[in-house]
């Protein structure tokens, strides 16, 4: 066992009822990186220094630079910060899917400036609304977080982007957690390089592959990509498939990248009694499939699964109808 301190300890992970195996770790120069980024499977990669300007980001630098603009910050009853499309939210109340559904949104979203968001972290105490700040990088932060966000390591995201044939890059989400909190399961149709830059975060991902054990809410829905299992409590009556998930975990520290691939799912929570986490994102695009060749892989048929819902539900209207249509249409005749 390496002698350097342990820096956390499993009792601070959450406990779920999920078979889970080890996700790989390698050196950001080792060949086998790319390798396993090429089959679209996670991968830790050590060592980098693409956010190693960043490493002085402690909440006292944050505050002096940060600037007085509004952050995003989402506040939530429980440990759960469940992600929810505006958009789709606002469709289901003006009663573009007809009137038979509400929607409570699980979290709130407010603007907070830096200083207050900080010392509402400081004060916390149970009982509390919890707290996360979740900020796309932009202008309004302060001159000296722009060269450090300058001086991330560019040549080795642009690398990957090029080498793995991604898209643009769309978005750098500034990510700051309370200890404690958990995004729950959902998958992005984006590439993703997860710059963890303080603290310590467990990230549990599965394979687009199992779709069927993770019942994502139907597309049409706020929580759409976001899966219907409470981890916490899964209920197997409702989600019975969901005790043959198979998931990847890794715990990964100030200057790991967690290559999160297109449609993989994952969770991710910030350590419990491990403080506060600071983390940047590197959301790509994906590249454009030059040739379609078969056999499909898994996440082409989830692409092809969203499609049918989104035209259904156009043609359909009421969502209500959507399930019954495809169980007419599949039952007893595609077996
Ligand atoms: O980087 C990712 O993809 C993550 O899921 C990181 C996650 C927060 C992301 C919140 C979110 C989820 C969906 C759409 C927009 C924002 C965390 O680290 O807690
Ligand atoms: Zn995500």
């Amino acid at each position: 066992m390496s002698n350097e301190k342990k820096q956390w300890d499993p009792s601070q992970l959450r406990k779920y009822e999920i078979s889970l195996e080890q996700i790989p770790r390698y050196d950001c120069s080792d060949p086998r990186v790319d390798e396993i980024m090429d089959e679209n499977k996670p991968v830790i990669i050590q060592n980098s220094n693409v956010v190693a300007s960043a490493k002085k980001w402690n909440l006292e630098y944050l505050e002096k630079y940060m600037g007085n603009g509004d952050y995003t910050v989402f506040l939530s009853r429980n440990h759960k910060f469940k992600y929810y499309d505006d958009k789709k939210v606002a469709k289901i109340n003006n009663g573009d899917m007809g009137r038979n559904i509400e929607f409570t949104q699980p979290t709130k979203k407010v603007d907070m400036k830096l200083p207050e968001f900080l010392k509402r972290l400081k004060d916390w105490k149970r009982g509390d609304d919890r707290l996360y700040l979740q900020q796309g990088l932009n202008n309004t932060v302060g001159p000296e977080i722009v060269r450090d966000f300058l001086n991330f390591d560019w040549d080795f995201c642009n690398g990957k982007q090029t080498k793995h044939n991604w898209g643009p890059l769309t978005y750098n989400l500034l990510l700051i957690a309370m200890e404690g909190n958990v995004t729950p399961c959902h998958y992005d149709e984006q590439q993703n390089l997860f710059a963890q830059i303080h603290g310590y975060k467990r990230c549990i991902l599965f394979p687009p592959s199992q779709f069927e054990c993770l019942y994502p809410y139907p597309v049409y829905h706020p929580h759409d990509r976001q899966s219907m299992v409470d981890f916490d409590r899964p209920d197997y009556s409702k989600f019975p498939k969901f005790r043959e998930a198979k998931g990847y975990e890794a715990v990964i520290g100030p200057g790991d990248v967690l290559y999160i691939p297109i449609y993989w799912w994952h969770h991710i929570e910030s350590l419990m009694r491990g403080g506060h986490t600071i983390t940047v994102n590197f959301w790509y695009k994906d590249g454009p499939s030059s040739t379609i060749s078969y056999p499909l892989k898994d996440y082409q048929k989830v692409a092809i699964m969203r499609n049918i819902e989104k035209m259904l539900q156009d043609v359909l209207k009421d969502p209500r109808e959507v399930g019954p249509l495809l169980r007419t249409m599949v039952l007893g005749r595609f077996t």
